[in-house]
């Protein structure tokens, strides 16, 4: 089985990600992980010396080799992952795609501290321009996270919620 995790910055899909693989006894990849050790160097390094264009090629590229690669596996995906280059498409048509949906106010508590890691939220100096940034992002994003076949919310994304959901769309489909 192929799980992938999709949703915003700060949603978890890395932590519950690699808590599933071990639940699942499956391997786990993270693809900003992928890129980072292909790349040898950090998603900001990327971010800064090639620009965003040259990091969504790349996510595009490695995400089709991990798929081609390992036929079971729990992928945690870049925030934009499903959003650029029919990426959308690839998770869909090769695994089951779970969105973890996560409220803004609480993904501004979680990136207050970490933001700087993140390039896309780098510039945002105070919470208000965060949120401002985080809103504006989902805003535009959704579209994409909503085809995901499940969706979990907030605090029901623990990993047996998640088994649970995924028991019930299995034996549903
Ligand atoms: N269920 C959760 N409850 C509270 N904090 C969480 C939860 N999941 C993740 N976090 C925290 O939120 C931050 C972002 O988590 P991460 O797994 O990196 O998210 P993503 O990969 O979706 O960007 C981390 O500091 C992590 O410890
Ligand atoms: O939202 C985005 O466009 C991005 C999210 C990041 O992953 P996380 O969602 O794990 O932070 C990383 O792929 C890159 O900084 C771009
Ligand atoms: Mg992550």
């Amino acid at each position: 089985m192929r799980l992938y995790l999709i949703g915003m910055p700060g949603a978890g899909k890395t932590t519950l990600g690699r808590a599933l693989a071990v639940a699942y006894e499956l391997p786990f990849r993270d693809l900003d992980q992928e890129i980072v050790r292909r790349e040898q160097r950090s998603v900001a390094d990327i971010f800064a010396a090639e620009g965003e264009a040259y990091f969504r090629q790349r996510e595009a590229t490695v995400l089709r080799d991990l798929v081609a690669e390992l036929p079971d596996l729990v992928l945690a995906t870049g925030g934009g992952t499903p959003c650029f280059h029919q990426n959308a498409e690839v998770l869909l048509e090769t695994g089951t795609t779970l969105y973890l949906h996560v409220p803004v106010e609480e993904l501004v508590r979680r990136l207050q501290r970490g933001a700087a890691t993140r390039p896309l939220l780098a510039e945002t100096s105070s919470s208000e321009a965060l949120e401002k940034r985080l809103r504006e992002t989902l805003a535009a994003r959704e579209q994409f996270y909503s085809r995901a076949p499940l969706r979990c919310s907030g605090s029901s994304c623990t990993v047996a919620a998640v088994q649970r959901l995924l028991e019930q769309y299995r034996t549903s489909s």
